[in-house]
């Protein structure tokens, strides 16, 4: 196992992974299978570890962005079937193939590149991704999806495997746009001599809004890690889901300042009077970001606001008092009855919950607890 010299760290519920995933396919129509949306290291939770603990809880399929997170997969074990749900090469085909990596199509030149190029012994495995309205990839007409499909026929090892579009408006409260884009999918699936094995196109909100209309696949993401699609739908959701993210670091440095001194660059902040000021290991190269500033974190249960800019590797709080070196400080979680959420930092950041976990850099190591004990901790700045 890893270890790691800077006392900053994430730490990764698994069994909240596990819940989240277990508790959706109990709320699925029989026979719906879950794809675990893993990409972006599993929206920085750890790709390989949710992607295990998804699978175990019944996941069957995994879903990436790109060619190189499903090669990282490979290269650590996960041997499930994966889609790349971005673009990938045509000259990439083969490694694909070699990997039972599926790929997203929505081009027939891209097919007739790939075609070219390909003539390696292993299937390729295909989804047709298909634009009903997200605006960002799919094909849109009937025409080139009539020669895609006669590409993907011509080739003895292409096969289709699946179809699939993206909602642009499932987390939001009026689903005008939502209908239309099923619509659309429908009407578009038309175009198909017959629907492939995999249909799908429900994101997390999608699925636990309209589980009925989720064909025979969802693509779960954000709910896995136990975040709601969207304030607005958060009311709506079926079930309780479990965070599985939390951040933590320790006090390195404590010190009195006397009225009027400054704290961090610009020396923006001042103390009004006597203040004792805790020095916390982690920054905006760690993914705490500057616009932090102002808001708080936790220390013996108590919140604790940021003093000062946010600096690459540290920043600075406002304790009640003098504490010790070492005092354990919550950036993300919870320390007796006080919680910050991912919902309450994006909150402040003005993003949405998504962006948080994805934005906590690898300089973090993260601690895997599975069945409540220490599974695993990844450190990558100095394992890789
Ligand atoms: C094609 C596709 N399917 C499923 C998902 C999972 O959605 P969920 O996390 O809401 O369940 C995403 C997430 N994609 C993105 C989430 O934020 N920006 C994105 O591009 C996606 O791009």
């Amino acid at each position: 196992m890893d270890d790691f010299h800077r006392d900053t760290w994430a730490e990764i519920d698994l069994d909240a992974i596990h819940d989240n995933v277990a508790n959706l396919r109990r709320f699925l129509p029989d026979g719906t299978r879950v794809m675990a949306v893993v990409k972006a290291n599993a929206y920085g939770h750890g790709d390989a570890q949710v992607a295990e603990t998804a699978l175990e809880a019944g996941a069957s399929y995994l879903a990436v962005a790109f060619l190189d997170e499903a090669l990282a997969l490979r290269k650590k074990g996960v041997n499930a079937p994966i889609l790349v749900l971005g673009a990938s090469r045509p000259m990439d085909v083969a490694l694909a193939a070699r990997h039972r990596i599926a790929l997203t199509v929505f081009r027939a030149d891209w097919l007739e590149q790939a075609s070219s190029v390909y003539t390696g012994p292993d299937p390729v495995y295909l989804h047709l991704k298909m634009d009903t309205g997200m605006g960002r990839l799919g094909v849109k007409d009937g025409e080139e999806t009539k020669r895609i499909m006669t590409l993907i026929n011509r080739h003895p090892r292409f096969i289709l495997e699946g179809a699939y579009t993206h909602f642009a408006t499932a987390d939001e409260l009026n689903t005008d746009y939502l209908s239309y884009q099923y619509s659309r999918f429908l009407h578009m699936l038309e175009w198909l001599p017959a629907r492939p094995p995999l249909v799908h196109c429900a994101n997390s909100a999608a699925a636990l809004r309209f589980p009925d209309r989720a064909f025979n696949m969802v693509r779960f993401g954000i709910s896995m890690y136990g975040l709601a699609p969207s304030t607005d739908i958060k009311p709506l959701l079926p079930y309780e889901l479990k965070e599985a993210f939390s951040l933590h670091s320790r006090l390195v440095h404590v010190k009195k300042l006397q009225p009027g001194e400054k704290v961090s660059y610009g020396a923006t902040y001042t103390a009004k009077a006597e203040e004792w000021i805790g020095t916390i290991p982690i920054g905006y190269a760690d993914g705490w970001l500057r616009r932090l500033q102002h808001f708080h974190v936790l220390v013996n249960g108590q919140k604790v606001p940021i003093v000062g800019r946010i600096c690459m590797d540290q920043c600075m709080i406002r304790l009640p008092e003098p504490l010790p070196i070492g005092t354990k400080v919550t950036l993300i979680g919870h320390q007796g009855d006080e919680t910050i959420s991912i919902d309450d930092v994006a909150r402040h950041l003005g993003t949405i919950n998504y962006e948080v976990p994805c934005t906590i850099s690898y300089r973090v190591p993260r601690i895997f607890f599975r069945n409540k004990r220490i599974m695993e901790l990844r450190n990558a700045v100095c394992h890789g």
